[in-house]
């Protein structure tokens, strides 16, 4: 039996972080200082390569949870749960109707004026606000007059495109999420898990959900934005990638980035490395069409766009690396092995197939707060696409159903990013050395 959790251990676990915490700011007088005030940092102001730090930090919260969690007890912590409905509600709402921006960053405005600019009545205007307030979102400083904290003024200044981010989560993903238990009813054992999703019966469609956002313009600008500002900065970001892996291996050679997009992690790799030619791939043709255009003249002569379906033979032969981001987990694993084998024709003995995406973590390795980060993304993933982010296991045994010749190797993160990169490399002989079998492999 284990022995009781105690108050104590809890709380002196969390000041011992901060005051490693505390330390590392006070001798570091050009980073600003945490604050709940509107114009402090919008992030923890800690380089992510500053790791110490960071490992602080993580102890910190999840000693932090554990002990709120202790203090509540577990009948108020299940019921804290099941209400959390309110809190994506409330937020629902203040997305739709721009609350947030109907308050000065610097001032206040009353519930009635703000009633009257978003043209709802005084009582849920006030109501929605004063729920949100509990949640650190608005505060009341002085009775009937609402103004801004940290975290409502990011919404009200839509800081590095937070309301994009915020207004796929709340208003594209939230109905589909409240579909997930009916959707497990109505198909216990899914068969086309692309168009059998909650996003689909929240929705209305018998579509697969990009089929369905193209179809709808203000969605999907709004997840292109969305995508966009996860890019540029954060734990998402191309530029956390570039920086944190090691692409001195393939610094001579090629380097194809499939399903790139319009190039923007690409970019970042090419200005973080010396790769000498990198080919953007990409199934939209306007897209390939305007970031070859729109390209650079630094990049000239080292970086190209081309046009490719990753569900068709790969055309670029005897490249270095074969780069996929963020692409598996919008696929089943049918699918991810349907791409993995329409690489095999191009590759060189030695090439590497370098995958971005998210492993979930072992059990009981990561703080529970990037464990749940990580859970997001799946759940996310489940909701919306039908489709799953995997544990180091199923990325395995993704390769091994593809081919046996691709020889997994492992997966390193980058330090600050949420993102792993999952390699193997192709052996061309591998399996036959191995004794294993090829049959069924498409282009050998
Ligand atoms: C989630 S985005 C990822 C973009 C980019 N790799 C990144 O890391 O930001 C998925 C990309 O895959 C592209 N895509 C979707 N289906 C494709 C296909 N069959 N062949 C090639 N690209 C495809 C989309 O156009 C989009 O740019």
């Amino acid at each position: 039996m284990t022995s009781p959790a105690s108050f104590t251990d809890f709380a002196e676990t969390i000041s011992a972080n901060a005051r490693i915490i505390d330390e590392f700011l006070n001798s570091n007088s050009t980073i600003p200082r945490p604050s709940f005030a509107p114009d402090g940092p919008i992030g923890f102001p800690c380089p992510p390569q500053i790791t110490p730090i960071h490992a602080a930090r993580e102890a910190l919260l999840d000693a932090s949870k554990k002990l709120y969690q202790l203090a509540l007890g577990p009948l108020e912590s299940l019921f804290e749960l099941a209400v959390r409905c309110h809190d994506s509600a409330c937020l629902h709402a203040i997305y739709r109707f721009d609350m947030a921006a109907k308050v000065p960053v610097d001032g206040e405005k009353s519930f009635a004026e703000i009633a009257e600019a978003i043209g709802v009545d005084e009582d849920r205007t006030r109501r929605v606000l004063k729920f949100a307030m509990t949640n650190g979102l608005f505060k009341e400083a002085r009775p009937g007059f609402v103004s801004h904290t940290s975290v409502s003024a990011l919404m009200a200044q839509n800081t590095m495109g937070v309301n994009a981010v915020v207004g796929h989560v709340i208003d594209d993903t939230y109905p589909a999420s409240c579909k997930l238990a009916d959707t497990m009813e109505k198909y216990p054992v899914p068969k086309n898990r692309l168009i059998e999703t909650p996003f689909a019966m929240a929705y209305q469609t018998g579509e697969p959900f990009f089929d369905y956002m193209k179809k709808h313009p203000h969605r999907i600008n709004r997840f292109q934005e969305a995508m966009r500002a996860i890019n540029n900065s954060g734990p998402y970001s191309g530029e956390t990638l570039a920086q944190g892996y090691d692409w001195s291996p393939f610094e001579s050679g090629t380097l194809v980035d499939v399903g790139g997009s319009s190039g923007h992690t690409a970019l970042k790799i090419a200005d973080a490395s010396s790769i000498s030619n990198i080919i953007v791939q990409d199934i939209n043709v306007k897209e390939v069409k305007n970031a070859q255009k729109g390209l650079e003249k630094k990049y000239e002569g080292r970086v190209r766009f081309m046009e490719h379906d990753f569900f068709k033979p790969q055309p670029v032969k005897d490249a270095d690396a074969y780069f996929f981001r963020l692409i598996f987990h919008d696929w089943p694993d049918q699918e991810c092995i349907e791409i993995l084998r329409n690489l095999v024709p191009a590759l060189k003995s030695g090439a590497s197939i370098l995958i971005c995406d998210s492993v979930l973590p072992e059990p009981n390795t990561v703080p529970n707060r990037l464990e749940k980060e990580a859970r997001i993304c799946d759940l996310h993933m489940l909701s919306l696409i039908g489709s799953t982010e995997r544990e180091i296991g199923a990325w395995q045994s993704l390769f091994a159903a593809a081919d046996p010749r691709f020889k997994f190797i492992g997966a390193k993160q980058p330090s600050g990013s949420v993102l792993s990169v999952v390699e193997a490399k192709w052996e061309a002989n591998g399996a036959l050395a191995n004794g294993g079998d090829t049959n069924g492999v498409n282009g050998s």
